[in-house]
């Protein structure tokens, strides 16, 4: 196991894998605590959050949608395997912020303004949640993920795009970084080993707990 533990000032931008960009604290304490307002209105419903069932066992890590519903294995526009509700609607402040993310990360302006995510999946660690390797590939297109985090530290296991195993690297994400999966890295393995409670920034506005939101292109239409 490698430890990738970049001397890194807030803002400074690091690429632990060919299309992979890591930029620590992008957002600001202030930001942080807006996002977590909204999540705590995204949680209201119309669809609740909770825990995503795959092959019968519940995942520890809770998880809202924004744009599109996830389900283990597709998206829906209804929560069908919750209560049946249309969810929320994708919030154009996220397709905005997506491509400020794609801008500061270094991607071309033809990129950035193409750039157009139209699902979230907010997911909610408590201290002994986890996220088992696996590869975003539920979607039809390769745009970029972009993932914020918020609240405690988590352990954010990054590996390779040919299987669950080594080689992978370890790598601290705390709350307002910014990572990107793109390019050769789009479709690789990572998981969550563990969160690290009290770790969270004071006045991130979550007490307990972390928040993960990864904006995606599902690249379906109605
Ligand atoms: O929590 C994270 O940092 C990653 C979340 C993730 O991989 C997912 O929702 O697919
Ligand atoms: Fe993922």
């Amino acid at each position: 196991m490698t430890l990738f533990t970049p001397d890194l000032g807030p803002g400074e931008r690091s690429e632990p894998g060919p299309g992979a960009i890591l930029i620590p604290s992008w957002l600001n304490l202030e930001q942080q605590e807006w996002v977590v307002g909204q999540f705590r209105c995204w949680t209201q419903g119309p669809v609740p959050i909770r825990a995503a069932k795959v092959r019968g066992h519940e995942m520890s890590v809770r998880t809202v949608c924004l744009g599109w519903h996830w389900q283990p294995y597709k998206y829906t526009r209804e929560a069908t395997d919750v209560n049946g509700a249309r969810v929320l609607p994708f919030p154009d402040w996220m397709v905005r912020l997506g491509r400020r993310a794609l801008r500061d990360a270094g991607y071309p302006e033809d990129q950035v303004n193409a750039y157009t995510p139209d699902t979230a999946l907010v997911n909610y660690y408590d201290a002994s949640a986890r996220l088992g390797m696996h590869q975003d590939k539920d979607e039809r297109s390769l745009a970029p993920v972009v993932s914020l985090s918020v609240g405690d530290d988590c352990t954010f296991r990054f590996g390779n795009t040919e299987h669950r195993g080594k080689p992978y690297t370890d790598l601290r994400l705390r709350s307002g970084d910014l990572f990107i999966f793109g390019g050769a890295s789009r479709l690789a393995y990572h998981g969550v080993t563990r969160v690290h409670p009290c770790t969270a920034a004071d006045g991130c506005g979550l007490d307990t707990g972390r928040i993960n939101i990864t904006m995606r292109t599902t690249g379906l239409t109605d």
